[in-house]
Formats: structure tokens, C-alpha cells, sequence
């Protein structure tokens, strides 16, 4: 049953995408029928049990994530959240933000490193004593549901209270967030557990579900980002008058063009400018999208969503994808992404892939910058890559050795390993930005603001060439001076934030064998180890996240790779996130799968495999290879653990069915290429 929908949701996905591309010369059919819907709705009518003007009522937003737990059509989804958010937007605008915020189940943008993520024994405690029940009845229902906002939302409180608590309210309800992620101190705990039962009291109806589930770090509904700020704008852009004009004039075709020009516009200021406390405001000031990008972008202190780049099997794939551009090839060096930011104050950032301020990591390279810059710069930032380094041998060291670093309040006089900073790109100099700029340019911005200071701060390596021989050569040269390849990049392309794009190629040595990058995959389950491994997890079940479904989907057993000390300290890792049962959002084969424990989704791991296949028991991308089956890594082994991605930046489905089919046509062409 769960595979037959699965199916549907695979096979739509591509129809989408197909769309997507013929959306360029026209809107599509479904986006203008859409709009149509859109236009008909009226937001009023979503006001009910409160006036407008007044705080828009938490249970309003509950009953939402309730009918959208509802379906799994992205469609349907992305139209309800539209609708509830225009009708906040009717009611009372001021409460935009924190719908927003709720429903992306954030509370800061992610570069001010405030979560929530309250551990599931705590939920249980206090739920008891919110409701009356008994820890143990918690307990067991949560191990039969899966689902602790399933157990919050069926336990009736219990609890005599003298009077009503008021009605919860959303802005009330996120206010009471960011509390309890930022209360710090001696009394903390019990601050915090106070105020979580304080809101779990006063819930109503749904509301207790939710409460706990934003509590844990995740909804679970299928909300991701993207749908939240698709929703979002179409909200902010229904409501204007240029929608009313357009709808006017143009009928539902010319609404239909002025939302997916609002979702590009929106697009672009997110991945520049993360933080909707500073665009939700800007959208529902005077001419909102045709003024968000003047209003909200790009600037130091705030980082943008790097590039990334996309794999590549060899040095003639290389060339013939950029057979009619120019490009350059540059060393990709093996350690941590370090976006370094000067402001012009003076003070100087550091974020990491994932937007995490990373600045108290590195106090060396904070101290140091000034010295790598030259005179006159007053503002910039770049991005580059942290990698460990030998002062005396003047070499790089290998990752593993960067990991050993701390990651916070280092002191700079503790530190044993030192860092090297490699520089590729500028992205602002002096008051601005140069993300439009070609790499040519911004290349000419690096070079104009830093200075090299051996042993601490370069330039990467480069080399601009086209012939196959000499890249090979440089190829060679990059892993003989412990890199791990190359990063290609065409000349003229712009820097493009959060995109895996084509205009940036890995060439790893890894892929010059098996070809097919690492995977990094999450730990959901293990087994005991036997002889040897008594007394540690002796193999894991990693999964690889379904962004659509926000499934984890198991794609293989592995006991390959770790050292013994490694054994470990994963072990130690991993016990204390141990479930009682498997969360209800883990896909694998319940028959085959008999792991020994379950574990709360934390880590991430990195994989290189020998090859793909289609799979009886996994359920990787099930449905978008294959119509019912999943597909299985084999032979995985275990490189590293990688402290800098998060769960939903593990190896998406997408990827895992996009690697199995390069394998694909790599093999249906094996002989014909003697580059690999
Ligand atoms: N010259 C360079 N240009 C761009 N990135 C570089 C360069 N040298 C090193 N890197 C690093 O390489 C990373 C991209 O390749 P890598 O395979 O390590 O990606 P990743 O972090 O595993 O992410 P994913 O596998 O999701 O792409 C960049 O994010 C950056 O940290
Ligand atoms: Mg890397
Ligand atoms: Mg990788």
C-alpha cells in the first residue's frame, strides 16, 4: 500500500519536473489552474473563533498541520499553507512571521544557532505530568505509535487546573520557543520543563501534537522549506493589488506568471539573505517583492548558501561537458568549509557549509585575518576551505586530522592543530556584493583584497587548460599534494547560492576507481557485535532522507571501514540516542531488518560503495528507479563521520537514484573510454 503511493508521489515528481523546464517558454497547465483555485478562495472566510486584529489563535495553524498531515500531494499541501497564510495576512499581518516560523519549525535563522530539539525522555516527563498519566502508559504508547505528537495529542490532560489557561496564540506560542531554546543557567532545566508544561496545559484539541513535535525539532508533515516559502510568497503576492490588476486583465494565466515570478524573486533573497525576520517584514511593506531584493540581500554577517558542485567520472566528461566554455581547474581541498566574513566594524565571522556560525572555532583565523588583508579593504567576504596544516613540514594534513579539532570556546593557546585557509571565491568587497559577478571577476576581487602569508592563508592552486593530458597531469598533482582533486569551474558563470550546479564539477581520485562520489547517509539502527566486536554496535543501518517525504529510507547494512577505535566511539556516540522503537518515518523492511536498537536520526555518516543496485529489502529512492523497489548500496564502507552536514543534508533519494543511473550509462559505455 505504502509503495503503491509511494509510486504515484515518484512518477508525479517527474511529470513536475518536466513541467518545471516547459514552464520557461509558458506557464504551465497546472500552475495556472492552480492560480484559479488560488483566486477563488477567500482568506476571510479562514477566520473563525477569533476577530481579525486580534492574535491569530495557535490552534488556527494546528488545525492546518492537521488537514495537511492529511495528504501527501504537494499540490494540496503547498495550496493549504497559501491559504492560511493569506488569511493571517487578512487577520492580523503581524502575526506572518511567526506562521512562517512555525511552520518551518524554525524559531532563528540557522546562523544564530538557536534550536529546540528537546530530548524525547524529557517530552516524556513532562507530558506525565502535564496529563496525569503514567510515565511507563507514555512510554508504551510512544513505542507503538512511533510518534510522540501522536501519544501528546491523544493523552487527555487530566490535570485539574483552577481556572482556563488563556488560549494559545502563535506569536505567543513561538515567543515561548525561543525561551525555552535560549534559557541558560543554573535553574534551566526546570525553567524549561516549566514552560513546555505550562503550553502543553493550556493545549486544546490538536494542539498538543504539534507543540511536542516542534518541541522534538521536527513536524513531520511533509513541510519542507521549500513549500513553506512557496507558500509564503504566493500568499504576500495574492494579497497585493498587482494580483487583483493581473487577475483583472490577464485572468488566471497572468496571476499564475506573477506567482512563479514571486517564487524566483523569493528564491534568490533566501539563499542570500536566510533570515525571514528580516523578509517577512520586508514583504508586506509598501511594493513587497518588486522591492525584496533591494531591501534584503546579501551582506557580511549574514551567510549565503555556498555553491556546490556536481560529480563527475573523469577528465574527458570534464571536457566535453565544457567542450564551449572556458573554465579552470582548482585544487578541492579536503577539509571544512570556512565562508569568512569582515564587517566593516571590523568584526570577523566564520560560517561553515551549513550556515553555522563556526567563528568560535577558529579564534587563530579570526586574530590573523587583518594580516592577509591588503590596504583599503574595509568589508568582504570569501569563501574557501579550512584544511589542517604541518607548519614545520608546510603540508597538508588529512581531514581526520581536522576533525580532532574542538568545536567550541577553543582557547587560542590550546590549540594543537593548525588550520590553513585556501581561498577561492569573493563574494563581497567594500559595501558590494559580486554574487552576480563571473568567477573571473570575483577571482580578480580575492586576488585584489588578500595577500598570501605562508603556511596560513592561499590562494587555491588553479590551472586553466584544455588539454586532456596536462589536466590528467594536474589531476595527479593535486592528490600528490594531498587534495583530494579537482573542483572544475566555467569562467563566466555567476556565483549560484545553494545550487549543486553544473557550472561547478568534482573531479575526486576516489571517482577515478568505482567512479560515483561518497554518499553521506544517516545511522538509524544497529546490531550487536559478535568475537571481536563484543560489547560495540558491530554494523549499522544507514539510510539515506527523502526530502519529499521526509523519509528516511534505509539503502544498507554496514560493518565495514571502522576501526576498532572507531567502533567505539561511535558506539559511545550513538547509545544515548537510542528509541525505544523505530520512528515512524523510517522506511525499511521490517522482515529483513531486524535491527537490535533504533536511534534518534544525529549523525551523519560518509560511505563510498563499490556500486548501486536495484534492491528486494531497501528502500532508497523507491520509486524513482525502479516503480516498487528501493535501491542498495553495495560493498559500503565507512570513510568518516561528518560533523559538518545535518540529518536533512544527508544524501537525498534524488542523488542515490541520480549515482544509480550514471552507473548506469557508465556501463552501458564501459570499453568506449579509457579515461577512468
Ligand atoms: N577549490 C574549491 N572550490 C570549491 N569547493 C572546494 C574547493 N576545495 C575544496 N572544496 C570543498 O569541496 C566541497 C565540495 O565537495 P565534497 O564532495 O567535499 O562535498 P560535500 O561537502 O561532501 O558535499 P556534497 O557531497 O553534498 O556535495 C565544498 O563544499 C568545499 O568545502
Ligand atoms: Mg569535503
Ligand atoms: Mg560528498
Amino acid at each position: 500500500m505504502a509503495a503503491a503511493t509511494k509510486k504515484t508521489a515518484g512518477a508525479k515528481k517527474k511529470k513536475g519536473k518536466a513541467k518545471e523546464t516547459a514552464g520557461k517558454e509558458g506557464i504551465g497547465d497546472k500552475a495556472v489552474e492552480a492560480a484559479g483555485r488560488l483566486l477563488k478562495h477567500d482568506p476571510d472566510s479562514g477566520v473563525d473563533g477569533w476577530k481579525k486584529g486580534e492574535p491569530v489563535p495557535y490552534l488556527f495553524l494546528a488545525n492546518v498541520f492537521e488537514n495537511i498531515s492529511e495528504t501527501t500531494k504537494r499540490l494540496e499541501i503547498a495550496e493549504m499553507l497559501t491559504n492560511a497564510f493569506r488569511t493571517v495576512i487578512v487577520s492580523n499581518p503581524d502575526d506572518l512571521l511567526a506562521a512562517v516560523y512555525l511552520a518551518s519549525n524554525t524559531i532563528a535563522p540557522q546562523h544564530e544557532g538557536i534550536d529546540l530539539g528537546i530530548g524525547d525522555a524529557t517530552l516524556v516527563k513532562i507530558l506525565a505530568e502535564a496529563t496525569g498519566r503514567k510515565e511507563s502508559a507514555i512510554r508504551a504508547d510512544y513505542k507503538e505509535q512511533g510518534d510522540l505528537g501522536i501519544v501528546a495529542s491523544m493523552s487527555r490532560s487530566t490535570q485539574k487546573t483552577m481556572f482556563a489557561p488563556p488560549k494559545l496564540t502563535m506569536s505567543g506560542v513561538l515567543k515561548e520557543f525561543r525561551a525555552i531554546a535560549t534559557t541558560e543557567g543554573t535553574k534551566s532545566v526546570d525553567a524549561k520543563k516549566a514552560k513546555i508544561k505550562k503550553l502543553l496545559v493550556a493545549a486544546r484539541e490538536c494542539e498538543a501534537g504539534y507543540i511536542v513535535r516542534s518541541l522534538q525539532g521536527k513536524l513531520r508533515i511533509g513541510l519542507a522549506q521549500q513549500t513553506v516559502n512557496q507558500a509564503l510568497i504566493h500568499a504576500v503576492v495574492l494579497q497585493s493589488d498587482a494580483a487583483a490588476k493581473a487577475a483583472k486583465e490577464g485572468g488566471n494565466g497572468a496571476v499564475a506568471d506573477l506567482l512563479g515570478r514571486g517564487a524566483d524573486v523569493l528564491k534568490q533573497v533566501f539563499s542570500e539573505c536566510p533570515s525571514y525576520d528580516e523578509i517577512v517584514p520586508a514583504l508586506l511593506m509598501e511594493g513587497g517583492v518588486d522591492k525584496l531584493h533591494s531591501r534584503c540581500h546579501f551582506r557580511p554577517g549574514v551567510p549565503v548558501k555556498p555553491m556546490l558542485a556536481k560529480p563527475t567520472c573523469g577528465v574527458s566528461e570534464v571536457l566535453q561537458r565544457f567542450s564551449d566554455v572556458e573554465f579552470t581547474c582548482e585544487y578541492k581541498y579536503d577539509g571544512e568549509r570556512a565562508q569568512i566574513h569582515l564587517l566593516e566594524d571590523g568584526t570577523v565571522k566564520i560560517f561553515s557549509r551549513n550556515q553555522e556560525d563556526n567563528t568560535p572555532k577558529f579564534p587563530d583565523v579570526i586574530r590573523a585575518l587583518p594580516s592577509y588583508l591588503k590596504a583599503g579593504v574595509k568589508s568582504v567576504v570569501i569563501d574557501g576551505e579550512a584544511v589542517a596544516y604541518d607548519r614545520e613540514q608546510h603540508k597538508i594534513l588529512p581531514f581526520q586530522i581536522l576533525s580532532t579539532r574542538g568545536r567550541k570556546n577553543i582557547d587560542e593557546a590550546d590549540i594543537k592543530v593548525n588550520v590553513c585557509i585556501y581561498a577561492f571565491d569573493c563574494l563581497y568587497l567594500n559595501g558590494e556584493t559580486l554574487l552576480q559577478k563571473s568567477l573571473t571577476e570575483r577571482r580578480e576581487a580575492m586576488y585584489s583584497a588578500f595577500k598570501e602569508v605562508p603556511d596560513e592563508f592561499y590562494f587555491c592552486t588553479a590551472k586553466i587548460s584544455r588539454d586532456v593530458e596536462e589536466l590528467q597531469v594536474f589531476l595527479e598533482d593535486s592528490i600528490a599534494d594531498n587534495t583530494e582533486g579537482l573542483i572544475v569551474k566555467t569562467m563566466d558563470a555567476t556565483y549560484e547560492p545553494s545550487k549543486r550546479s553544473l557550472n561547478w564539477l568534482k573531479l575526486k581520485k576516489d571517482y577515478l576507481e568505482g567512479c560515483g562520489d561518497s554518499l553521506d547517509l544517516v545511522p538509524i539502527g544497529a546490531f550487536h557485535g559478535r568475537g571481536k566486536r563484543t560489547g560495540v554496535y558491530g554494523a549499522y543501518l544507514l539510510a539515506c532522507y527523502d526530502e519529499e517525504s521526509e523519509e528516511l529510507q534505509s539503502i544498507c547494512k554496514i560493518g565495514t571501514g571502522f576501526s576498532d577505535e572507531q567502533l567505539v566511539e561511535l558506539t559511545e556516540g550513538l547509545r544515548p540516542t537510542v528509541i525505544e522503537a523505530p520512528r515512524s518515518y523510517f522506511k525499511y523492511d521490517a522482515n529483513a531488518m531486524k535491527c537490535d536498537v533504533w536511534f534518534d536520526p544525529s549523525q551523519v555518516w560518509e560511505v563510498k560503495a563499490a556500486d548501486l543496485s536495484i534492491s528486494p529489502v531497501h528502500q532508497a529512492g523507491h520509486g524513482l528507479v525502479d516503480p516498487v523497489k528501493g535501491i542498495a548500496l553495495r560493498f559500503p564502507r565507512f570513510l568518516r563521520k561528518r560533523d559538518d552536514k545535518n540529518v536533512e543534508q544527508a544524501t537525498n533519494s534524488e542523488q542515490v537514484a541520480d549515482f544509480y543511473n550514471a552507473q548506469a550509462t557508465k556501463q552501458e559505455f564501459a570499453g568506449g573510454d579509457d579515461d577512468y
